[in-house]
C-alpha cells in the first residue's frame, strides 16, 4: 500500500497533518507511538518484526525509538520503499515463502516484538472483512509464535466482531498478559482495536488448533450469511460436512467398535484413532449390537475404547486380546481357526456341542499352563545367570547359588565347564554377556544340558505376536514424535551416530572385538588348563587387558588424562581392570557432558576460557578445546594431531557443575581414584538390557543415572566460565582490533628505525635531528582524511544499475529518491526541534 491521498470526510484530521509534518508515511505511526507510550515495548526491543508494514510508518517509529543497532524487518504484500535502518521485503504473510525469508533475515535471533497492523480489503463487506482481519491476525500470531522470544510482545490489530472473543482466548493461552486498547489516534468510527499481548510463554509445542482458523472461528467458516435473504426465505441450517484437513491428526476421530473387530489392521486403528464407539448409528448396526452384548465386552474394555490416546501397553494388549476372542466367536479368520480348519476338513462338521466346548476349554487351560511354565522357566534362567555373574564378581560364594549340587547333568556337572563351553557359554559368561538368557540361548543351553524342562520348543505365538504388535505401535509413536518434535529427531540422530558407549555387562552385541576373541577361544579344543579362554571364566577380571578394553572411546580418553595418573592411591593395571564397572557411572557423566558440548563452537572461543591449570605459560594449551585443568603432555598433543575426532576437535570439556565438582575434588586430593571406583558400585552399575523392549529401555534411561552432588565452588567455577564465554567479543571485532594493533606496532618499529638512523646522521645538528624526529612523529600520528562518500540517487539512467554509476569516482552510495526525501525530512525535523 503506497501513500494514499485521503479524500473522505474527516480523514485529513490532525493526525494526518501531524504525520505529514513529522515525515511519517502514514497517520498509523501515531497508533504505534501511543501504544508504545502506554506499554513501552519498543525501547526494550533489539529485534522487531513488522507484519503488514506498508507504507512503513510503524517501521519508521520503530527505527527511531528502538536502541541503536537494532534489527527491524518489515514485510507487506505491497512494496515498501527503503527505510533507513530497516530491512523490508514484499511477501504475503500467510505463505511459507514469507516465513523462510523472515528466517533468513533473523538468522538465529528471536524477535523481541512482533507487530501486526494488517488490513485485508477493508471496506467491501464488513462481516467478511472482520473475519478476514481476524484470520490475518491469527496468521500473524502463528508467525509470532515461531519468531518471538520467550517473554516477547505481540501487538495486533483486530476488529471488534464475533471472532474477537475467540482470538482473545487464543492470545490468553499463549501470553501472560493480554490487553485490548484503542489509541486516541484510531478513529472512533473505526471498529479496529489493538491487542497488546505481553510475556510470550514460548510453549514447546503449540496445539495446532490454536493456530487453525477453522477451529478458532468455527462458526464463521460458513459463507457470509445474507441476512436479507434469510428474512424472506428462511433456510434450514446445514451442518458443515467438509471433512477434516488432510494430515491434521489433532482432530477427534472415532469409528464403531465393530470395525475394529473386522479390520485386518488393528494396529493402524489403535495408533490413529481416538475412540471406538458402541453407539448405534441411525440405520442400526447388527454387528455392533451383538458386540455390545457379548460378555467379553466388559466395562474395562469399554473404558479402554472410550479414549485410545491415553492407553498404555497393558490396555492395548487387553484390547487386542478382546478383538481376537470376539473374532473367534464371530467366526472370523484367526490363526487358531486356520489351524483348526485343517483338522475340521476331515472331521465331521458339527455344531459346537458340549464335548467340543469342554475340549476347547481344556486346550485353552493347557495352553495357559504351558505359557505359565515357560514364563517361570525364563525367570529361573535369568535368576541363575545373575547369580553366576555375582559369583564371577566374587559377590557370592558358589554355594549360595541355590542350584542343585547335582545338576541336570549329574554330580559336579555344574562346575564342569567343558560341556558348557561347547555352546560358547563360558566365554559369554567370561565376557559378562549373559545377564539374561534369550529364548534362543535357553534352547541351545538345554541341548547342551544347561537348561531345564521338556516343552521349551512350544512357543506362545499369541503372546509373541502381541508383543510384536506393541513394539510396532511404539515405533509408530516414535515416528509421530520425531515428525513433530525436532529436538527428539536430533536426539535420535545423535544416538545413532554416537560412538561405542560401554553398555554394561550385557551389551555383548556391540563389542565386535570381544566377539572375535570369543570365536578364537572357542575354536581352541584343548583342555581347561591349556586354554586360557576357559580359565577366563574365573580369572577374566584379573587379566591384563589394554587400558581401553571394555571402555568407550570417550571414557578411555577421560581416564587417559594425567590427572588420574598423578593422584596417589592409583590402582595398578589389574585393579584398573577390576574397576571396569565404574564406566557406567562415568559414562553417564560423560553423556551429560556431551549433551552440553557444542561441537560447532569456533576455536576462537577458547582464548577466554579461564584456565585452571597451574602451568599457564603454554599458549597451545589455551588454544585447545581440551580438559582445562590438565596440562597435556607432548605425546598426547601429538596423538591428538594425528588422530583428530570426527569434527576435528576434542570433545571433552568440563562444563557441568557436577564434573567441575568432581575435578576439583580430584585436584585437591579430596577424592582419589579409589573413591571413584567405590562410588561406581551403585545400583546403576549394571545394565541388564537384553530382551527388554525398547519402550521400557527408553523410559528407564531417563531415570537410571546416579545423582552427583555439587559444591558451591564447583557451581561458581562453571558460572564464571560461562560468564567469560558470554563476555567474549565476536571474532570479527577481535580480528579487527588485532589488525589495528599489528599495524600500529609496524608503524612504531618503522619510526624507531628511522629515528635511529637520524641519530646516527653526522651532517645534522642536534636541534635539526630533534625537529626531524618530531616531524616524523606528527606524520605518523596524523589520521588519514576519511574519503568522502558520494550519494547517488537511483533515478534516470542510474535506476536499477549494477555496479559503479558512470562518472562517479571514489566511494559512493546509491540511494533511492524516497530515502533522500526521508533523510531531508529527518534533518528538517531535527532542525525544528532545536
Ligand atoms: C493499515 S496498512 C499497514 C500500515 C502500516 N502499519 C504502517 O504503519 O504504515 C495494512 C497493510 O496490510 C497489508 N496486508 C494485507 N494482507 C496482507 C498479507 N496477507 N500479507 C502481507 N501484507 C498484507 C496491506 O498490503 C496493507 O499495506
Amino acid at each position: 500500500m503506497g501513500i494514499q491521498k485521503k479524500h473522505g470526510k474527516g480523514r485529513l484530521d490532525k493526525w494526518y497533518k501531524l504525520a505529514k509534518e513529522k515525515g511519517y508515511r502514514a497517520r498509523a505511526a501515531f497508533k504505534l507511538i501511543q501504544l508504545n507510550k502506554k506499554y513501552g515495548f519498543l525501547e526494550k526491543s533489539k529485534v522487531l518484526l513488522d507484519l503488514c508494514a506498508a507504507p512503513g510508518s510503524w517501521c519508521q517509529v520503530a527505527a527511531e525509538t528502538m536502541p541503536e543497532g537494532s534489527l527491524i524487518v518489515g514485510v507487506d504484500l505491497s512494496p515498501i520503499k527503503a527505510i533507513p535502518k530497516c530491512i523490508t521485503f514484499q511477501s504475503d504473510i500467510t505463505t511459507d515463502k514469507c516465513r523462510a525469508t523472515i528466517r533468513q533475515y533473523l538468522k538465529t535471533w528471536k524477535a523481541d516484538t512482533v507487530l501486526h497492523d494488517g488490513a485485508p480489503n477493508v471496506g467491501t463487506a464488513w462481516v467478511q472483512d472482520s473475519f478476514n482481519q481476524a484470520e490475518l491476525a491469527l496468521q500473524a500470531m502463528k508467525l509470532a509464535t515461531e519468531f518471538l522470544v520467550e517473554g516477547g510482545t505481540f501487538v495486533t490489530k483486530v476488529f471488534r466482531s464475533k471472532d474477537y472473543n475467540s482470538l482473545l482466548w487464543v492470545f490468553n493461552q499463549l501470553f501472560t498478559k493480554v490487553e485490548a486498547t484503542k489509541p486516541p489516534s484510531s478513529r472512533n468510527v473505526s471498529a479496529e482495536i489493538f491487542v497488546v499481548c505481553r510475556g510470550f510463554k514460548a510453549p514447546k509445542r503449540i496445539d495446532p488448533k490454536f493456530l487453525d482458523p477453522r477451529s478458532v472461528f468455527a462458526e464463521l467458516s460458513d459463507p457470509t450469511p445474507n441476512n436479507e435473504a434469510k428474512v424472506f426465505n428462511p433456510e434450514v441450517k446445514k451442518r458443515k460436512r467438509d471433512g477434516y484437513e488432510e494430515g491434521n491428526y489433532t482432530q477427534f476421530k472415532e469409528i464403531p467398535a465393530s470395525e475394529f473387530i473386522q479390520t485386518t489392521d488393528p494396529i493402524a486403528i489403535l495408533g490413529s484413532l481416538n475412540r471406538l464407539s458402541f453407539e448405534q448409528p441411525p440405520n442400526g448396526d447388527v454387528a455392533l449390537a451383538a458386540l455390545d452384548k457379548l460378555p467379553e465386552t466388559t466395562q474395562e474394555i469399554r473404558n479402554c475404547c472410550a479414549d485410545l490416546r491415553v492407553l498404555g501397553r497393558k490396555e492395548f494388549r487387553n484390547l487386542l486380546r478382546w478383538r481376537l476372542k470376539v473374532r473367534e466367536k464371530f467366526g472370523f479368520a484367526t490363526k487358531k481357526s486356520a489351524k483348526a480348519a485343517a483338522e475340521e476338513e476331515v472331521a465331521e462338521v458339527e455344531s459346537m456341542d458340549e464335548e467340543l466346548k469342554i475340549q476347547e476349554e481344556l486346550q485353552a487351560l493347557s495352553e495357559k499352563e504351558s505359557s505359565r511354565k515357560k514364563r517361570e522357566r525364563r525367570r529361573e534362567n535369568e535368576k541363575k545367570q545373575k547369580e553366576i555373574i555375582r559369583m564371577q564378581l566374587h559377590m557370592t560364594a558358589p554355594t549360595e547359588i541355590g542350584l542343585e549340587q547335582a545338576g541336570p547333568n549329574g554330580e559336579g556337572s555344574m562346575f564342569g565347564l567343558k560341556t558348557v563351553d561347547k555352546s560358547g557359554a563360558v566365554d559369554k559368561i567370561a565376557k559378562g554377556k549373559m545377564a539374561i538368557l534369550t529364548e534362543a540361548d535357553a534352547r541351545k543351553d538345554q541341548d547342551s544340558g544347561f537348561g531345564s524342562g521338556d516343552n521349551d520348543e512350544e512357543s506362545d505365538d499369541e503372546q509373541d505376536r502381541l508383543d510384536r504388535e506393541l513394539d510396532s505401535l511404539y515405533e509408530q509413536y516414535q515416528d509421530r514424535k520425531s515428525d513433530a518434535d525436532a529436538k527428539f529427531r536430533a536426539k535420535k540422530a545423535r544416538k545413532e551416530h554416537e560412538d561405542d558407549e560401554w553398555e554394561g555387562f550385557s551389551a555383548g552385541e556391540h563389542n565386535s572385538e570381544d566377539d572375535d576373541e570369543l570365536a578364537e577361544d572357542s575354536s581352541d579344543e584343548s583342555s581347561d588348563e591349556a586354554a586360557p579362554s576357559k580359565r577366563s571364566l574365573l580369572t577374566n577380571l584379573d587379566r591384563n587387558e589394554k587400558k581401553t578394553g571394555g571402555l568407550s572411546r570417550r571414557a578411555a580418553q577421560f581416564f587417559d588424562q594425567d590427572i588420574f595418573k598423578d593422584i596417589g592411591g592409583l590402582p595398578g593395571e589389574e585393579e584398573f581392570d577390576e574397576a571396569l564397572e565404574d564406566e557406567d557411572e562415568i559414562d553417564a557423566d560423560l553423556e551429560r557432558l556431551d549433551s552440553i558440548i557444542q561441537p560447532d563452537a569456533e576455536s576462537e572461543s577458547e582464548d577466554d576460557i579461564p584456565d585452571l591449570a597451574e602451568d599457564t605459560d603454554s599458549e597451545s594449551d589455551a588454544d585447545e578445546k581440551g580438559f582445562e585443568v590438565v596440562k597435556r603432555t607432548k605425546e598426547e598433543q601429538q596423538w591428538e594431531d594425528e588422530a583428530p575426532r570426527r569434527d576435528g576437535k576434542l570433545d571433552i570439556d568440563i562444563i557441568t557443575a557436577e564434573a567441575m565438582t568432581l575435578a576439583q575434588q580430584i585436584a585437591s586430593g579430596e577424592k582419589t581414584t579409589r573413591d571413584l571406583i567405590d562410588e561406581a558400585f551403585n545400583k546403576y552399575a549394571f545394565k541388564d538390557r537384553d530382551g527388554l523392549p525398547e519402550w521400557f529401555l527408553d523410559d528407564e534411561k531417563r531415570h537410571d543415572k546416579p545423582h552427583r552432588p555439587i559444591t558451591a565452588a564447583g557451581a561458581a567455577a562453571i558460572k564464571e566460565k560461562l560468564r567469560a564465554l558470554n563476555a567474549r567479543p565476536i571474532k570479527k571485532v577481535r580480528e579487527a582490533k588485532d589488525r589495528k594493533k599489528f599495524k600500529a606496532a609496524q608503524r612504531l618499529e618503522k619510526l624507531r628505525k628511522k629515528s635511529a638512523m637520524l641519530q646516527d646522521e653526522e651532517g645534522m645538528t642536534e636541534k635539526e635531528k630533534a625537529q626531524s624526529i618530531m616531524k616524523l612523529m606528527s606524520k605518523a600520528t596524523k589520521k588519514k582524511p576519511q574519503q568522502q562518500v558520494k550519494v547517488v540517487v537511483a533515478r534516470g539512467g542510474n535506476r536499477g544499475i549494477a555496479g559503479r554509476p558512470r562518472g562517479v569516482k571514489g566511494k559512493y552510495k546509491i540511494v533511492d529518491a524516497r530515502m533522500k526525501k526521508d533523510t531531508v525530512a529527518l534533518k528538517r525535523a531535527a532542525k525544528k526541534k532545536k
